[in-house]
């Protein structure tokens, strides 16, 4: 059976989604499969960035993580998205960055590509379900197939019980307020075993 290629994208203005990402690699390698953690680049005007420290700092500290392309797209067999919730969506970085596979799906390359996604927000009702469901309204354009985490292991329950994908709320001071490591390791490697079903099933 061959690896399963998994690429983990995201966007972090304050680093909440990059630790996601982060755990999702973690737990992905744990299940075997090949890793990339790739960031989406970004669109705001450098002016915007020097204005606030966080965002500053963090776009310094993840300086030397790889950007995703497309390419990277089409190595993957699986992709998990991680991105901040922005009035009720995801990040505009995030979806420039889909909107720029349109040369991808136009060669039939993004379908049957295995995606779940995850998301944060300062508020716990603050449009996490919608942001996950905004990306995989576009999954579904791109023929992926998509496997949300559902509640196929108890440690969702005790991570906020998001079935769309795991979500983590993030206090004024920028700090996760519910542990969801394990959440998150937990439909890394969900992701893992459906791509190596898609990908090896036939064999
Ligand atoms: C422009 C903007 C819009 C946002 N919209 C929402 C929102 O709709 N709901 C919410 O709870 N939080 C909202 N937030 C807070 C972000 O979701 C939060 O800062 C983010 O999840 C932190 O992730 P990061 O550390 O990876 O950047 C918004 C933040 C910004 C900058």
């Amino acid at each position: 059976m061959s690896k399963v290629k998994l690429a983990v994208v995201y966007y972090s203005m304050g680093g909440t989604n990059y630790q996601l990402a982060r755990w999702a690699e973690e737990g992905a390698k744990e299940a075997g499969a090949e890793v990339k953690v790739l960031k989406v680049p970004e669109l705001a005007p450098q002016s915007s960035i020097e204005k606030n420290p966080i965002w500053k700092a963090h776009v310094e500290a993840t300086k030397d993580v790889p950007e995703a392309t497309p390419d990277d797209l089409e190595w993957a067999d699986a992709i998990i998205f991680s991105t901040p919730t922005r009035f009720g969506v995801m990040a505009s970085q995030m979806k420039q960055f889909i909107d720029l596979t349109g040369g991808l799906w136009a060669e039939g390359k993004t379908v049957n590509k295995v995606v779940s996604a995850m998301s944060s927000a300062q508020n716990s009702h603050g449009g996490q379900e919608a942001t996950i469901l905004s990306l995989y309204t576009a999954m579904c354009h791109w023929g992926a197939i998509i496997a949300p985490p559902g509640y196929t292991d108890p440690v969702i329950f005790g991570a906020g019980g998001n079935p769309y994908g795991t979500t983590v709320t993030v206090g004024q001071d920028g700090k996760m307020i519910e542990d969801v490591q394990a959440a998150v390791k937990h439909q890394a490697k969900r992701t893992v075993t459906v791509a190596q079903w898609v990908k090896n099933g036939n064999q």
